[in-house]
């Protein structure tokens, strides 16, 4: 880290002469330097990786195998030439000259163009969230958008990668390599701002599945890719770690977590590489080693595009374009020095000793107007505050004359002319890995994170045992007479309605599935189909164990009748009664997504299902209107506790005095509506399979018609409309 020259000296001697044109320093010695002598890099940590651009020809086979030589071709691209042949140069970073001529992955060129995002308002697309913003990326280089809080800087990401979310639409053209056309599946790569990670993963079996998940080709070819990961986002050292916390070992910090996530987009190889905040919450040391990181990975020749809030004077340093966004006007669009150059000219010079992040968003940011507020006050008591005092307003009014008068809008002008007057070679499809291995890769994920997560799967199933233990010696051998009748059916109802209110123990593992399934799914790594597929067939294992146990352990310290087809069908009810649950939590998970809320919601659910399940009160007698119908035919207990008391009494017989006899039916009548009929267990049976396939249909079109983005958009519309705050 020491070695790291940051340069600030040279950057406060630009910042302090920008006034003057003639102060602007060269590119490229305005970065890191090497020490005089020194031929290695600044700092030290493991190489690049070599992007084997055979092995991606080879795993191409569904339609992208000819991506890598479509971006080799990309360099050829006489605008591309003419750009690294210096009209604007781009800043240099040590040991990327080696990459910059033997460069492995090439980028790709990414122009917008008078691109506005507009949001509804009052059911008209009226409020512009970014407002005729131009600019471009370049390859091997990294561009950031900065500005305040609510500027509009991941709209702009997001609108650029085609990944806007509704109710925004985008007005305005955006060209990759010339061509006006969305990017196709691999050839980018979005990071979003909240790094959503499997904890009880290693960092290589993170990126391994996400590998297999994301990439078409066989499974062995997948392992080069991870390693060229983990080797380009430096996480060596912790590839074997595991990514959360695990008994009393602390789980990866926050930097190295960031980088997994950015790592996980890595392994399709992608051109371009949009991140949302990569410092989001990170200490400066980690900040700058994930900016030198990126740094280099821009010198393997990738595009690299991000938003950032603020950033310290180092971090400022390694940027080579800056994107400046105020209330979603552009400020400033050009090379960071420039920026600086900008200010000075439109008479806000960077203060000697202040961060130029720090000063651009001071000078832009109306959120400073409540802090001139009171420094106004405490002058009066405390002295002079001048040096915070100016009018935020007018310094983004001056900024953007000055900006929209100014050579270097022209020259951004230019540049987009040139960019997009020739259209480049298209970037291709780089096809991925079937809907079979995706449903392959994610129960055995599923199976690994169940088996790994105590708090997932163990735990329930030590409650579960504790539970009928507890049921069961409570209700110890109750015996087989008349008088035991109505005992046994308080059992079996005690046995299903706990053992189904203590799944709801299980519920934060289904809020962190259902979250992942949504990373997953935005970036196109998965389906819903995929998903609950691969979902329901890594929980049958357990689920069935569950049940097995369970029921083994209840049925026989109660006593219930000893056949073997019996205890069978027990076990298969309870494993479906626990499947169709499995899906109910599954669809209440991914409504609230909140644990608070959605136990509240289960806990309700059940205690209402237990409430109508013909127990407290016979069902024929419950009240017509809601608690019969609908409520008794949708609650799974009914069907579940109707089966198994049917299981139980149906072919058996009481002696009533000496000579008469009833049905065991005809006994549990009393407190139990059951059928007669000997088929009717199998009838409840099939209830609750068709509950559990009905639920997961209910969850696959929740999922597939994304109605939880509906859901919060409805939400953001009504917000923006009522609160003036919002607006
Ligand atoms: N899909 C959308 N629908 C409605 N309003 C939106 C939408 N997306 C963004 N906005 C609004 O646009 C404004 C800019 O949001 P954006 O998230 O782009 O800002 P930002 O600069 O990234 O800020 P922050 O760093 O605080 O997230 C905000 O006021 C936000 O409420």
């Amino acid at each position: 880290m020491e070695e790291i020259q940051s340069y600030s000296d040279n950057y406060r001697s630009s910042s302090s002469s920008a006034s003057s044109p003639a102060g602007r320093a060269p590119g490229g010695a305005f970065f890191y330097l090497r020490k005089p002598g020194t031929s290695r890099q600044p700092i030290s940590f493991e190489d690049s990786p070599e992007w084997d651009d055979a092995e991606i020809d080879a795993q191409g086979d569904e339609g992208g195998g000819d991506s890598i030589r479509v971006a080799t071709t990309a360099t050829a691209s006489p605008s591309l030439s003419k750009l690294n042949s210096g009209s604007f140069p781009s800043p240099s970073f040590p040991g990327a000259s080696s990459s910059v001529t033997g460069r492995k992955i090439v980028g790709a060129s990414i122009v917008w163009k008078d691109l506005t995002v507009m949001v509804k308002e009052k059911r008209k697309y009226s409020d512009k969230v970014v407002k005729s913003s131009n600019g471009y990326a370049l390859p091997g280089t990294l561009t950031v958008i900065m500005g305040p809080a609510r500027s509009g800087k991941s709209t702009l990401l997001r609108a650029i990668a085609g990944r806007l979310r509704s109710p925004a639409r985008m007005y305005g053209e955006v060209f990759v390599n010339g061509v006006k056309s969305r990017m196709p599946y691999g050839s980018y790569g979005y990071v979003d701002r909240e790094d959503v990670l499997i904890e009880s993963l290693t960092v290589r079996e993170m990126l391994y599945y996400s590998a297999l998940l994301q990439l078409p080709g066989f499974f062995s070819q997948k392992k080069s890719v991870v390693e060229d990961a983990i080797a380009a986002m430096s996480l060596g050292d912790y590839a074997n770690k595991l990514i959360g916390s695990h008994c009393y070992m602390k789980g990866l910090p926050n930097g190295e977590r960031k980088r997994v996530s950015i790592a996980r987009e890595l392994v399709m190889r992608p051109n371009i590489l949009f991140i949302d905040e990569p410092l989001y919450h990170l200490d400066s040391v980690s900040a700058l080693l994930l900016m030198v990181t990126l740094k280099k990975l821009a010198s393997t020749g990738c595009t690299l595009i991000f938003t950032m809030y603020q950033s310290s004077t180092e971090v400022f340093g390694l940027f080579d374009r800056i994107c400046l966004l105020s209330n979603g006007n552009t400020l400033f669009f050009g090379e960071t020095l420039a920026c600086l150059q900008h200010f000075s000219n439109a008479g806000f010079p960077c203060p000697i000793m202040q961060s130029p992040s720090d000063h651009f968003l001071r000078a832009i940011n109306t959120d400073f107007d409540r802090i001139i507020a009171m420094c106004k006050n405490l002058q009066d008591d405390q002295g002079d505050f001048s040096s915070v005092n100016m009018d935020t307003a007018v310094a983004i009014r001056t900024l953007e004359a000055t900006y929209k008068s100014s050579a270097d809008s022209a020259a951004v002008e230019t540049m987009i002319v040139k960019l997009t007057e020739k259209e480049g070679p298209r970037l291709k499809n780089r096809g991925r890995a079937s809907a079979a291995t995706r449903i392959a890769v994610l129960t055995w994920r599923s199976l690994l994170i169940m088996s790994r997560e105590w708090r997932y799967f163990w735990i329930r199933l030590v409650l579960y045992v504790l539970l009928t233990v507890s049921i069961g010696t409570v209700f110890f051998n109750v015996g087989h007479s008349l008088l035991s009748v109505m005992v046994r059916v308080a059992s079996i109802f005690v046995f299903v309605s706990f053992m189904l209110l203590l799944s709801v123990s299980g519920l934060p593992a289904h809020i962190n599935e259902i979250k992942l399934y949504i990373h997953e799914e935005s970036n196109q790594h998965s389906g819903a189909t995929v998903f609950l597929l691969g979902h329901l067939l890594s929980s049958i294992p357990f689920l069935f164990l569950t049940a097995i146990s369970s029921t083994l352990v209840f049925y026989f310290l109660v006593g219930l009748r000893n056949e073997f087809s019996l205890v069978m069908y027990f076990a298969l009810n309870i494993f479906m009664c626990l499947l169709a649950n499995e899906a109910l939590m599954m669809t209440v998970a991914y409504i609230w997504l909140d644990t608070f809320k959605c136990t509240l919601a289960l806990i309700f659910i059940h205690v209402m299902m237990m409430l109508v399940a013909g127990y407290f009160r016979i069902r024929d007698a419950l009240p017509e209107p809601l608690w019969k119908y609908p409520l008794s035919y949708v609650a799974f207990h009914t069907y579940s506790i109707q089966g198994l008391l049917e299981n139980e009494y149906i072919g058996t017989a009481f002696a009533v005095g000496e000579v008469r006899t009833i049905s065991g039916v005809q006994a549990v009548r009393g407190s139990y509506n059951i059928s007669s009929s000997p088929n009717a267990k199998w009838a409840n049976l099939l209830v609750l399979f068709s509950m559990a396939v009905g639920y997961r249909i209910l969850l696959f079109t929740l999922l597939r018609f994304n109605v939880r983005e509906h859901v919060t958009r409805c939400k953001f519309c009504w917000l923006r409309m009522y609160t003036p705050a919002a607006k």
